[in-house]
């Protein structure tokens, strides 16, 4: 390795070089190339002859400026092609490459040194690669392979080979630190130092230390379906993330970015994530959460409740008289009986049940809800069901046709007509020339005139009911859902005891027009399957963060409302705090989304966010956590203090606070079981310095000390952790063991647990060695 050192020193040099000479060349030529830009938007009409004299004068013009168009936009697209290939300079100005393999290929004698970076890299001549993409195929031998045969594929074929070393670089600031020769996986050295740092206020991308296992998930690529079960920090987003800027290299030519989305537990994940893409020199892909997309379809007709308010209510409530009830009723909405109930409930609708609103105009009933019902009801049964309502609109609007013709002589219209302003009359006049030719000069055409205009304006009068129609406003959809809680047939099998109860609290919700974050997604899927689907066809992948905390029904719903997409479903079960998720296990459900075929699961095991001390600690408290494997990075291990009261854990809180600002860990997370408990810790902590409660709506991920519900801390990190209260008080029931879990494992290099009086049960079966008790 010595004397490896300064030969690799010099290559490094030379690349360094080849890069700052191509950041010079591509200053100048984005710089000429921005004025260009800017000059064809400036200029751009003087090279464009508008005349619309004639016909052909007007064919040349729409010629010309097409031509002019093309112009600008080839000039846009050269342009933001060498700013592009600019910035991957001058990102890999710090770190050219991080890695390198000795690869014969079969058939050869010669081996070649394959350098691999977060971007290409060709020489001066331009024939000869410097550094090779992560994502290029012969760059997969690097992740996947130890010393050995080994094989990459192209668009051409499988290349066999030997892979005869494989290395790994530290460069800083233009010096080879240190190589190592990583056989087995990639640099436990150079991980341990990444895993050992403190965190900031992003995610960071993890192409330079991408572990054998992940990179099956980043390069998986057929099924429609992907599943990934990994246990908590095993690096599940890191590896989605790291997916979708494999799927932008791969298919460069045909994928962008805004074709990619991305469902999150939450807007704060959203900027915590948001770094990692454009750290490997790739656009953000499309980010929402799933109440986002509820909110946007149904806060028309409806006050809808978000998932935090849903989960509070069952972290907080349990004193409630209707608490039973509402469990039982999220656990049931979100099961796949439900789901399956809802399927047939709408198969019924094709005989009977239907429900529709009657329509008026201007206070006059057009038709009533009955007349509607018989005319669906009397169409041909053989029809499929969306045929019928699409004759149904037909006759609706043949309807408001005759409405339109006999309206126009009402006294109300001609009314109107005298009260239009000079201006509008002119406006409507002159409209009506052009469409009907007359000129207003005989007695006939005023005659004609008047009732046009009165036409018109019935016309316009009738647009919003016209636009109704369209919409299907006139079907009773709350209605129809209703009818699933007033009558019992449709419980086939067991009816819970808290059946009856259930039925009158949803239809009271519904009444008050508020809809239950359980009840949003079966509305809209009973709805979605009356009215036919809203699809999007555009989106061509779609990942799911914290799946576990999906219902069924949530994935049958993203399944059709994105038709044309492959999706990537990214979770852990021990990890699933939501009510609804408490019986599910594993994602094997998921598999009848597309059917064995399409499925694939890949499950993760290795946990590398935690020190091994943590890892040992958290993986007891959760079934089969024996299975959770540690990655080998020393530290405390996790303290355990008892206390009496408030006071004093308020006391030790602060003092802990300030022991753990002197070790320089940027971020401290006191984390309570829910809001309701971080907003009574954080007035009690306000004297520790620049403190901040993190409540659900809060959009950014905030350094430093912060005190936050146990369910907005998922999918985050923090240096340290602090739990507020690990008693049986607070985490006495089974049903939170696995949020208890979840707050536990966001710490990274260290835990700290508080328990004024008895602790949780769930401490029981943790080893005395594997935790610190002190008492105060
Ligand atoms: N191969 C890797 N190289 C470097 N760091 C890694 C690697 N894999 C994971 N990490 C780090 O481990 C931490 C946890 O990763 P990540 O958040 O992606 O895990 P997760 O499985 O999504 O966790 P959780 O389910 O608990 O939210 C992050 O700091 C990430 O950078």
């Amino acid at each position: 390795m010595k004397t490896e050192l300064p030969r690799e020193q010099e290559r490094l040099e030379n690349v360094m070089e080849t890069i700052s000479e191509q950041i010079g060349k591509l200053k100048e030529e984005t710089d000429w190339r921005r004025q260009e830009v800017v000059g064809f938007r400036k200029h751009f009409w003087d090279d464009v002859k508008v005349n619309t004299d004639t016909f052909d004068d007007y064919l040349e013009t729409i010629i010309s400026l097409r031509q002019q168009a093309q112009n600008l936009s080839v000039s846009q697209s050269t342009h933001k092609q060498a700013s592009n290939k600019l910035s991957a300079l001058l990102r890999m100005q710090d770190v050219p490459y991080f890695g390198r393999i000795d690869f014969m290929e079969e058939g050869t004698s010669n081996t070649e040194r394959i350098y691999i970076g977060i971007s290409t890299l060709m020489d001066l001549s331009g024939e000869n690669f410097l550094i090779y993409d992560w994502r290029a195929p012969i760059s997969s031998v690097y992740y996947n392979y130890s010393s050995g045969p080994a094989e990459y594929t192209t668009p051409e074929g499988v290349i066999d080979g030997v892979l005869e070393e494989k290395w790994q670089y530290i460069i800083r600031g233009g010096v080879v630190e240190s190589m190592f020769e990583t056989s087995l996986t990639i640099g436990d050295e150079i991980l341990q130092q990444v895993l050992g740092k403190s965190t900031d206020k992003h995610l960071h991308s993890i192409v330079s230390t991408i572990q054998m296992e992940q990179n099956q998930i980043i390069r998986h690529d057929h099924g429609r379906l992907l599943i990934v079960q990994g246990a908590a920090g095993s690096g599940k987003t890191s590896a989605a993330l790291q997916r979708i800027a494999y799927l932008l290299y791969k298919y460069r030519d045909r994928l962008k970015a805004d074709q990619i989305i991305l469902f999150s537990p939450n807007s704060m994940f959203n900027s915590y994530v948001s770094n990692v893409l454009p750290e490997l020199g790739e656009e953000n892909m499309q980010q929402v959460t799933f109440q986002e997309y509820l909110v946007h379809r149904l806060s028309d007709e409806f006050q809808v409740e978000g998932p935090y308010e849903q989960l509070e209510y069952v972290l907080t409530a349990t004193d409630e008289p209707a608490y039973r009830t509402r469990s039982e009723s999220i656990r049931f909405k979100a099961s796949i009986r439900f789901f399956e109930i809802i399927k047939r409930y709408r198969q019924s609708l094709e005989l009977s049940g239907m429900l529709f609103k009657g329509i008026k105009f201007r206070g006059k009933q057009i038709v009533t809800a009955k007349q509607i019902t018989e005319r669906f009801y009397n169409c041909d049964t053989s029809l499929r069901f969306h045929n019928r309502l699409e004759k149904l609109t037909k006759w609706l609007n043949e309807l408001v046709d005759e409405v339109e013709k006999h309206e126009c002589t009402e006294a109300w219209v001609q009314e109107k007509i005298e009260l239009l302003s000079e201006d509008d009359y002119q406006k409507a006049y002159n409209h009506l020339r052009k469409k009907q030719g007359f000129k207003g000069a005989s007695s006939d055409d005023y005659e004609m005139e008047s009732e046009a205009l009165g036409q018109l304006i019935v016309r316009q009068k009738l647009k919003l009911l016209r636009k109704q129609i369209r919409e299907l406003r006139f079907l009773n959809i709350k209605g129809i859902y209703k009818q699933l809680f007033s009558d019992a047939t449709w419980m086939d099998g067991e009816i819970s005891e808290e059946w009856e109860d259930i039925c009158l609290s949803t239809l009271k919700m519904l009444d008050e027009g508020k809809l239950f974050y359980e009840d949003a997604t079966p509305f809209l899927l009973l709805k979605e399957l009356i009215q036919g689907f809203q699809t999007n066809n555009i989106i061509k992948h779609v990942l799911v963060d914290e799946a576990q905390d999906y219902s069924p029904f949530q994935f049958e719903f993203l399944k059709r409302l994105f038709p044309a997409a492959r999706m990537t479903v990214l979770g852990d079960f021990n990890q699933a705090i939501f009510a609804h998720a408490s019986e599910t296990v594993d994602f094997n459900t998921l598999t009848s989304l597309y059917g064995p075929n399409e499925t694939n699961t890949i499950n993760l095991t290795r946990s590398y966010r935690s020190t091994r001390p943590i890892v040992e600690f958290t993986r007891v408290l959760v079934p089969n956590g024996e299975r959770i494997t540690v990655f080998e990075r020393d530290g405390e291990k996790p303290v355990l203090t008892q206390l009496t009261d408030r006071k004093e854990l308020h006391r030790c809180i602060v003092s802990k606070v300030s022991d753990l600002q002197k070790q320089k860990l940027n971020t401290i997370a006191i984390i309570c079981k829910s809001a309701e408990e971080s907003v009574a810790a954080y007035d009690s902590l306000s004297n520790v310095q620049e403190i901040k409660l993190v409540k659900s709506g809060s959009i950014e991920y905030e350094q430093g000390v912060v005190v936050i519900p146990a369910y907005l801390a998922k999918g985050i990190e923090f240096d340290a952790v602090i739990i507020y209260d690990a008693s049986t008080e607070v985490y006495g029931d089974e049903s939170l063991r696995r949020l208890f879990y979840t707050a536990c494992t966001r710490a990274m290099h260290y835990l700290q647990l508080y328990s004024v009086g008895e602790m949780s049960p769930f401490l029981l079966n943790v080893a005395p060695k594997s935790i610190v008790r002190s008492l105060t």
